[in-house]
């Protein structure tokens, strides 16, 4: 593969990533964050748990007592309630998530004690609890102070339960990245349109929009067509990486006569990093930097789009709002495995299934028709066949 200036798919992108910078950061308040990028690490505003607290409804005791005999109940300790004093001799009644008397070193849980006029035993048969049971102990999840998820990180749903936690009811982000998709053809007509048999209707502006859009740290902008004509299209680039962090452009970045979007790229002052690449769908795809944006030229392929977008798109976009590390990639194996093997690395479309995933019938890089029914793809190295486990990447 010597044509290539880089030999796989993840070369490819760090070295296009080692040209980006993250976008700048905006504070917001918690109710708007889910899915975006912390650009700040959150701290533990206090222990957590702040004091101890009960795990299971029950009885705190002193585990000398209870294993001595019968205990009365002198008191009850509630949840959102400070604790009861438990005198020397006696329990106090507990429920889930109630602070644990001082005195108290142990909860039962009330399924293994007789309850009978104001006292408890524990049940025959019923090992005596280990001291310590069933109390979430001051600072055991995390101290004052301490950093628990760093820049960088995605609010999952989890983050937010722990941003919540710790009070943090406003903090900083990335700003979302601003992405522009610009189709190119003069066969494409609008989705309102009756194409003529020579026409087609634009199938990529929708598929970047959908595959960008269901991400809440990018800011995506409606797709503009732009003609097959350089000095417009060079006049567009110039334009739009002045209001954008990231061009992604469909077709016109192969050999043909009218595919002019290297060129473009070019005389808009893009610097080229690479163009070309050992992979299919999408072998012609073009990566380049203009002043900071990044310009992907995906080839036009609806496949090719779908496969260079997912696998390259995202990864760049990821990196310009602020990821603190890569996706992690997951694997899964193949169903209907086949011995077909390309010189390429080779993203493939499946179906995903309990046990694995199933490829589905394809006739090409135009086959939108079956692309359509896809969960994803899976990427089989250059030289390789069989049932994997491959890399597999969602939609
Ligand atoms: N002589 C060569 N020809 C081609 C090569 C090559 O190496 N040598 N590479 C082929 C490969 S691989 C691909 S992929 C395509 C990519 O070419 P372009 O990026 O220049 O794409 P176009 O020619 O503009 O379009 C390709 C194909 O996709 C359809 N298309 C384009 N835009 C859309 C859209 N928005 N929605 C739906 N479909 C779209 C277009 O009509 C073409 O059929 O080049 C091969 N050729
Ligand atoms: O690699 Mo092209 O992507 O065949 O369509």
């Amino acid at each position: 593969m010597a044509d290539f200036q880089y030999q796989n798919p993840d070369d490819a992108i760090a070295a296009a990533v080692s040209r980006l910078r993250p976008v700048a950061t905006e504070t917001i308040r918690i109710t708007e964050a889910g899915g975006r990028v912390l650009a700040t690490d959150l701290m533990l505003d206090r222990d957590s748990p702040a004091c101890d607290v009960s795990a299971m409804d029950g009885f705190a005791v002193r585990i000398d007592e209870l294993t001595a005999g019968s205990v009365p109940v002198s008191a009850e300790a509630a949840a959102g309630h400070a604790p009861p004093t438990c005198k020397a001799g006696t329990a106090v009644r507990i429920f889930t998530g109630a602070p644990v008397p001082p005195e108290c070193d142990t909860v039962i849980k009330r399924e293994d004690v007789h309850e009978a006029e104001a006292a408890i035993t524990l049940k025959d048969g019923i090992a005596p609890p280990r001291i310590g049971s069933h109390i979430r102990r001051r600072g055991e999840n995390g101290l004052s102070g301490h950093s628990f998820l760093q820049a960088g990180s995605v609010l999952t749903p989890a983050a937010l339960a722990g941003a919540a936690t710790c009070g943090a009811a406003e903090f900083s982000v990335y700003r979302r990245v601003r992405v522009a998709i610009v189709t190119t053809g003069d066969e494409l007509c609008r989705i309102d349109q009756q194409p003529e048999s020579w026409q087609i209707r634009d199938s990529n502006g929708f598929a970047l929009r959908g595959l960008f859009q269901s991400r809440p740290y990018l800011d995506v902008a409606t797709p503009i067509h732009a003609p097959d004509k350089l000095t417009e299209l060079t006049d567009l680039l110039k334009r739009l990486s002045s209001e954008f962090d990231a061009i992604f452009l469909t077709g016109g970045v192969s050999v043909g006569d009218r595919d002019f979007v290297p060129k473009a790229v070019k005389n808009a002052g893009g610097e080229i990093i690479f163009h070309k690449l050992p992979i299919r769908p999408g072998k012609p795809l073009l990566t380049a930097v203009q002043d900071g944006t990044l310009i992907a030229g995906l080839p036009g392929n609806p496949v090719s789009v779908l496969y260079t977008g997912r696998r390259f798109g995202v990864a760049y976009l990821q990196h310009l709002a602020g990821f603190n590390k890569p996706e992690p990639v997951l694997t899964t194996s193949l169903l209907n495995a086949d011995e077909k093997s390309l010189h390429l690395h080779w993203g493939r479309l499946v179906q995903l299934e309990p046990q694995g995933a199933r490829l589905l019938e394809s006739r090409g890089s135009g086959d939108v028709i079956n692309a359509s029914q896809s969960d994803g793809f899976i990427e089989i190295p250059a030289g390789q066949s069989g049932r994997g486990p491959w890399k597999y990447f969602s939609w």
